[in-house]
């Protein structure tokens, strides 16, 4: 039978989708699925890996039963992931000894803070090109192996390993067989020296953690090794795609050139700009990280994290009870003419790039007795576009190239005022694909190349196509008062400490 399709499964912070991708570079199906998020504490974030591992396996048979694709058809599957999110497990049971520390969790900040302290941070930002964070793996595990009684002694004889979400996935799709990780993910972990690119003796030192429990680390497009029947619905696919979702989404987006970015508004917003071969370092907060590396070709891009973006529409639906769903943001933000003065600072688990702010909190300003539902909402979204707006101003300075055009994705971008209104206030257009899940895409892309479902770079590039056009239209007074309103309100939650 023909080998008519790549399978991209993107494991988000929310959901877990996958994708059947053609050789036309069509998507011809979908599937996702939702999946728990633990909140142990406040600021603390965890999923459960089995969970996750379940809602892979459910949403491929859903989408192979509904597409009426037999596993036969399958080239071969790319894996795309939420970084950072760390999961430890046991070589032998296979079973995680902790819930997989999400990326967004703040529970290792005091272990950041004693790194910080002793002068740890400099070599960290000189060999990972990131900073001290509890957003990055290292803590997680060293807070895993604090916490879980005889996890560092069983981690020094081997006997845990360690993955990020890509990793824990491959271990368990591969039955076993496979430890390994990517480039782009590693880059993540603050273990990783991305100029020498191997596990750094140092860095491993400065957190306690044993080398034993790392995987291998491989390219972002190559021939992994294939899944085992037993653990993959009675099928070997080869595996030949692994990135990070927010490196896949640049590949997806076919941003190939330096200067090229793009910003991904899901559960937080993250711009990364492609900067080349070279590692731009960053002086304004923003973190240095690998995009790919293909074929030993290794590609580096700016970044900037944010750490709450769509989220804050979850948090109006589910926590306030404000929306039946995200999609009515748009309706009752367009209801009205502007916020009414009213800010949303979204610092829920501290702010990321470029203030790194990890004991800042969420507030509100500008509230009258006037104020209603669709300011706050409104205000919501307008948060998205400012702080993309700060992490844009860092980049720019950072690599001496002005954005000409930012090209958009994620489950929030959808929403057509956010759009309009990003572009309004960076002053860029700003350019929706006709295919939304570039995340998924890139992932396919990835594998795609490795397993010669596909020939070249040249033919994805001309696969990307501009479903609209976003025009900025805002005059330039307007657009600089709004901002120096958000500005001033940023630092009145920076200044805000609870007794
Ligand atoms: N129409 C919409 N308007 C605003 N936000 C939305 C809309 N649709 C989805 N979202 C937000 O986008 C996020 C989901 O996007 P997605 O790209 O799936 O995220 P992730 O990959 O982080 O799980 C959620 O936080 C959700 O609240
Ligand atoms: O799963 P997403 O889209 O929220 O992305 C999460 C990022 O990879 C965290 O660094």
């Amino acid at each position: 039978m023909a080998k008519r399709y790549i399978l991209a499964l993107d494991q988000g912070t929310t959901s877990t989708r996958a994708m059947l991708v053609d050789a036309a570079g069509c998507v011809a199906g979908m599937a996702q699925r939702e999946f728990a998020q633990i909140y142990p504490q406040p600021g603390w974030v965890e999923h459960d890996p089995r969970e996750i591992l379940a809602s892979v396996l459910v949403t491929v048979t859903e989408l192979l039963t509904r597409s009426q694709v037999e596993l036969r058809e399958l080239a071969g599957i790319g894996i795309t992931n939420q970084r950072e999110t760390t999961v430890v497990w046991d070589r032998r049971s296979g079973q995680p000894v902790h819930n997989a520390i999400v990326w967004q969790s703040r529970q290792s900040m005091a272990i950041c803070e004693r790194l910080r302290a002793d002068g740890g941070e400099a070599i960290v930002r000189a060999k990972t090109g990131l900073l001290v964070d509890a957003y990055f793996s290292a803590s997680k595990i060293r807070w895993i192996l604090d916490h879980v009684a005889g996890a560092q002694a069983r981690a020094e004889r081997g006997e845990l390993l360690f993955g990020t979400i890509e990793s824990w996935l491959v271990w368990n799709l591969s039955g076993g067989r496979l430890h390994v990780t990517d480039a782009s993910n590693a880059a993540r972990t603050l273990l990783y020296d991305i100029h020498r690119r191997e596990w750094d003796d140092e860095l491993l030192r400065l957190f306690g953690v044993p080398r034993a429990m790392l995987p291998a680390v491989r390219g972002c497009s190559e021939h992994y090794g294939d899944t085992d029947p037993a653990r993959f619905l009675g099928a070997a696919v080869p595996i030949g795609g692994l990135a990070g979702d927010q490196q896949a989404a640049l590949f997806g987006q076919a941003c190939f050139e330096p200067g090229m970015a793009k910003n991904t508004y899901g559960t937080g917003c993250f711009m990364l700009m492609h900067t080349g071969t070279q590692a731009v370092p960053s002086r304004r907060g923003l973190l240095t990280t690998i995009a790919w590396d293909i074929g030993g070709r290794v590609e580096y891009a700016l970044e900037g994290s944010i750490f709450v973006a769509g989220a804050v529409v979850q948090w109006l639906r589910d926590g306030l009870r404000m929306l039946e769903c995200a999609a009515d943001s748009q309706v009752l933000a367009e209801s009205v003419a502007c916020t009414d003065g009213v800010y949303l600072v979204p610092a829920f688990v501290g702010l990321g790039a470029p203030y790194w702010r990890s004991e800042v909190r969420g507030a509100m300003f500008g509230l009258t007795r006037g104020t209603r539902r669709e300011h706050l909402v409104r205000a919501a979204l307008e948060a998205m576009a400012y702080q993309s707006r700060d992490v844009l101003a860092a980049m720019e300075a950072d690599a001496g190239i002005p954005l000409k055009e930012l090209r958009c994705d994620g489950g929030a971008i959808g929403n057509d005022f956010i759009a309009q209104f990003q572009s309004d206030l960076l002053d860029v257009p700003l350019l929706r694909p006709r295919v939304q899940e570039t995340t998924a895409l890139g992932a396919a892309y990835l594998a795609a190349l490795a397993l010669g479902f596909w020939e070249s770079r040249g033919q994805l590039a001309r696969l990307w196509q501009v479903e609209r056009r976003f025009e900025p239209r805002m005059p330039a007074p307007e657009r600089e008062r709004l901002y120096r309103g958000w500005q001033a309100a940023v630092q009145a939650a920076c200044a805000f400490t609870p007794s």
